[in-house]
């Protein structure tokens, strides 16, 4: 699957060598960005960044008639701690244009997307992104390449999510710099969900990390759960996206009700 979506960006990266060669790349935008980092270490529970996904390859299409402004302000209103955008397009229904509009709501924007390439981190930092996703799993063989990337988005103002899928990753996340780690718990070639390798992963979280665990979550216990093992945050697309009122489901998924609080705790951490 991996393959297939850097198949999909060939011709982006085509546009951005000429955009680079043309002196027409665009300019970084000098705003200042909302700390995604802070924004979910300082959440009193767990924190959810809520997603705005079109489609999927998993579920196909999930919602294109809701808009990323009327989402954003949703999700804002529904208390989200920050937002994701997924702008690739190909395989997502997505465009960076996307990140725009979710600025109405002033919450950190998470730039989802398949990056592996400067010209594309600089890209980002033309939008009013605050950090960028960048999967370990693209640079097993070059993991100096996301070094540069992580180094290079820092110096254009922008956090990064660094995504793992196993203890390897996480090692090799931390070598790069990663202070903010994904855990995804879709498997990337059969598309299945399954939230225990967040809660077997979790147990390798150190002091002055965050932590996120993406993919499949759609209940107050899985909130409750993940929290119980260290993590800061969830990451939720297709669930909101496919509620008829995206705010009501996030308040409901984050317990805001009687009872349901959502702790956060650290028991699991390893000594760092
Ligand atoms: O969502 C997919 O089908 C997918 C397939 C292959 C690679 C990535 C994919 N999703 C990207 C994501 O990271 C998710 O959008 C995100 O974790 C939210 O997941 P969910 O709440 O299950 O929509």
């Amino acid at each position: 699957m991996l393959d297939r979506f850097i198949e999909a960006k060939k011709e982006e990266l085509e546009r951005l060598r000429l955009q680079e060669a043309n002196g027409t790349l665009p300019a970084p935008l000098e705003i200042d960005r909302p700390s995604l980092k802070r924004q979910l270490q300082e959440a009193p529970s767990v924190a959810v960044v809520a997603e705005y996904k079109r489609a999927s390859p998993s579920k196909g299409i999930i919602n294109p008639r809701l808009g990323a402004k009327e989402a954003a302000e949703a999700y804002a209103a529904g208390g989200a701690a920050a937002i994701s955008v997924l702008t690739e397009k190909a395989h997502f229904h997505g465009s960076l244009a996307f990140l725009e509009r979710a600025q109405v709501a002033g919450l950190p924007l998470l730039r989802k997307d398949f990056l592996f390439h400067p010209l594309q981190i600089a890209e980002s930092a033309a939008t009013p992104a605050a950090a960028v996703l960048l999967i370990v799993r693209y640079f097993l063989e070059t993991p100096g390449t996301l070094k540069t990337l992580v180094e290079q988005a820092q110096a254009y103002g922008l956090e990064t999510v660094v995504e793992v899928f196993s203890e390897a990753e996480i090692d090799l996340a931390r070598q790069a710099g990663a202070d903010i780690i994904q855990v995804n718990n879709r498997d990337l070639d059969t598309l299945q969900v399954d939230l225990d390798r967040s809660y077997a992963l979790g147990k390798r979280k150190q002091a002055g990390e965050v932590w996120i665990s993406a993919s499949g979550i759609n209940a107050p216990q899985h909130c409750v759960a993940l929290g119980e093992r260290g993590f800061d945050a969830v990451l939720v697309g297709t669930w909101l996206m496919q509620h008829k009122e995206p705010a009501a489901a996030l308040r409901y998924l984050r317990g805001v009700g009687p009872g349901m609080a959502t702790a956060k705790s650290t028991p699991f951490f390893e000594q760092g």
